[in-house]
């Protein structure tokens, strides 16, 4: 969607304007029209294309991804967790693979992310773009016909998002979306000892709090000299050719101290920014990214800077700020709001991308984070309470833990975090999985340490299981398998927390020992799932129980 100059001019008044209709909304009086904001994808009939009725066939006749493709065949194969125990390896080596074609992004958040499986499934297929080279391209992109972007259709495809597996909903999405002959799909599990994989993500989550911390004081520190650069872009005037975006990016580009830019968090807005800009439109996720700068105050900071040296000019900054971010963000100080109405704005989780100042963000706007001690023995005791409620559960029951652990693990309805033992309690959320519709069959079980230690016998059995030929990857060390995943996903590591190796610090011994005794009931009954539970891959996993 392309900001046009005229919707891109300056009109001060009306970001008061907006002001008042905010506090409508608010008031539950909202004229402000954000609900009718353009979705692409919303009239896109998410099973359309995977219920187009196609002859019987047996797939496993149709090994490989081009066979498949000319039998108008489609395989999705799904790495759907476990977060931590080697997902991005195991991603690599499929992105390799001859025969399969690997998502766009290794982590799509398709069949977790409310507001992504809303989209539909074309927005899915979107990760598989079309290429030349695909066998059948010239038939497919007639066949397709308009479509902006042509989706690779038919063939084995694979993506790898480890928070399906812990998500709710996630798995009778998968199942409803392909369970067809035609149009099926593979689900693998990756299983890791499960207090490392906990004790992985706390350390993970460390390293993102660290990065949001190093952007805030980046933002203190500079604001005035990003401010001062910023001037003589006068970026509010976008008379001089240049597009929004053209303007925003190049003084981003100007303005920014390398010191910044080298931040994580920094990354990831220059990445969304860049793809934008080599697309030539702007978008929602341009939008979305000029918010999550909001988010750090730094238009406020410019703002204030600004209003002190020219207030006309402010306002011209107010409204840049009003239209990059249209009907979704709201410039305002704060001190035009009455204490309850402030009260009120911080309850809403800036989901409008509110300005606030920063002396009236709440405790929850920046992430925070526990000590260990906290963060896994209150989890465990906040469990054990509620375990004690449930008396008539029993935990050597696989159908009761399934049934605890939905009792006392409340998943939240929108993304699932900082649930440490939550997500390493296997047994329960495969079993969940099963009982919302994923046949045992359809899943591929992997012990983490074995598959680091020798992958190429699980690969070939899971080649077999994917349906496609075994094949000899290059990758002989970690580090080939670290430059794998940065070659096939260059700006993962960069901007979302991720280390190839990233356990540096010891867990504490006295948690480490009371969270192995609290996992050993779901070991157990893992261990059982295994060996009898009807899945495919490994029967058996590598650590104590
Ligand atoms: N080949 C191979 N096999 C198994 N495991 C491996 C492999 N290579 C890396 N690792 C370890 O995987 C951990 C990161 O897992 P993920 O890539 O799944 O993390 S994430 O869910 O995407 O955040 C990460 O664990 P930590 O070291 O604890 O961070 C890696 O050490």
């Amino acid at each position: 969607m392309i900001l046009t100059e005229k919707e891109s001019s300056m009109d001060a008044a009306s970001t008061y304007d907006k002001i008042d209709s905010f506090k409508k909304y608010l008031s539950g009086d909202s004229t402000d029209g954000t609900e009718d904001l353009e979705d692409p994808f919303e009239d896109v009939d998410t099973v359309k294309v995977a219920q187009k009725a196609l002859p019987a066939i047996d797939p496993a006749d149709y090994p490989t991804h081009s066979q498949m493709v000319l039998e108008k065949r489609r395989r999705t194969v799904i790495v759907a967790g476990s977060q931590k125990c080697g997902t991005s390896a195991l991603a690599a080596y499929l992105s390799s693979h001859p025969s399969i074609r690997f998502s766009k992004m290794k982590e799509v958040h398709h069949f977790d992310q409310n507001s992504n499986f809303k989209r539909g499934l074309k927005k899915y297929d979107a990760q598989w773009p079309l290429e030349p080279e695909d066998p059948d391209f010239e038939a497919q992109v007639e066949e397709l016909g308009d479509l902006e972007e042509p989706t690779l259709r038919y063939g084995v495809r694979a993506e790898a998002t480890p928070y399906y597996i812990a998500s709710k909903d996630a798995c009778s999405r998968i199942a409803k979306t392909f369970d067809r002959e035609e149009d099926d799909y593979r689900l693998v599990v990756m299983i890791r000892e499960p207090t490392d994989r906990a004790w992985s993500e706390y350390q993970m989550e460390m390293r993102r709090i660290l990065d949001e911390n190093a952007m805030k004081e980046a933002l203190e520190k500079y604001a005035v000299e990003v401010f001062e650069c910023y001037m003589q872009f006068k970026i509010p005037v976008f008379a001089q050719g240049l597009s929004l975006e053209e303007k925003t990016l190049e003084a981003y580009n100007e303005c920014v101290p390398e010191e910044f830019m080298s931040l994580a968090r920094f990354k990831k807005f220059e990445k969304v920014m860049s793809r934008q800009m080599k697309k030539g439109r702007a978008s929602m996720n341009l939008r979305n990214a000029v918010k999550s700068q909001v988010k750090y105050n730094l238009v406020e900071k410019v703002q204030n800077c600004w209003e002190a040296k020219d207030p006309s000019e402010a306002d011209a900054f107010m409204s840049f700020v009003d239209k990059i971010s249209r009907s979704e963000t709201y410039a305002v100080d704060a001190d035009a709001f009455s204490a309850e109405e402030i009260q009120r704005l911080q309850k809403t989780k800036i989901k409008r991308g509110v300005i606030f100042k920063l002396s009236c963000l709440g405790p929850t706007f920046f992430e925070k984070l526990n000590s260990p001690q906290v963060a896994f023995s209150t989890d465990m005791q906040s469990y054990r309470t509620c375990k004690q409620a449930q008396a008539t559960l029993d935990e050597t029951s696989l159908t009761e833990v399934t049934q605890l652990v939905k009792a006392c693990y409340k998943t939240p309805a929108k993304g699932i975090t900082k649930q440490f033992l939550y997500r390493s309690m296997y047994a329960a959320q495969l079993q969940r999985c099963i009982d919302s519709g994923i046949s045992p069959s359809k899943i591929f079980l992997i012990d983490s340490e074995d598959f680091k230690s020798s992958p190429s016998g699980i690969l070939k059995e899971l080649h077999e299981f994917i349906g496609v030929e075994d094949f000899e990857y290059e990758f002989n060390t970690p580090e080939d398998v670290h430059a794998e995943i940065n070659n096939r996903f260059p700006t993962f590591e960069l901007t979302t927390g991720w280390r190839f190796d990233g356990s540096t610090e010891e867990m504490p011994e006295k948690i480490r020992k009371d969270t192995t005794l609290f996992m050993r009931p779901f070991n157990l009954l893992l261990k059982e799932m295994m060996a009898n539970g009807g899945m495919k891959g490994q029967k058996k996993y590598s650590f104590e129980p």
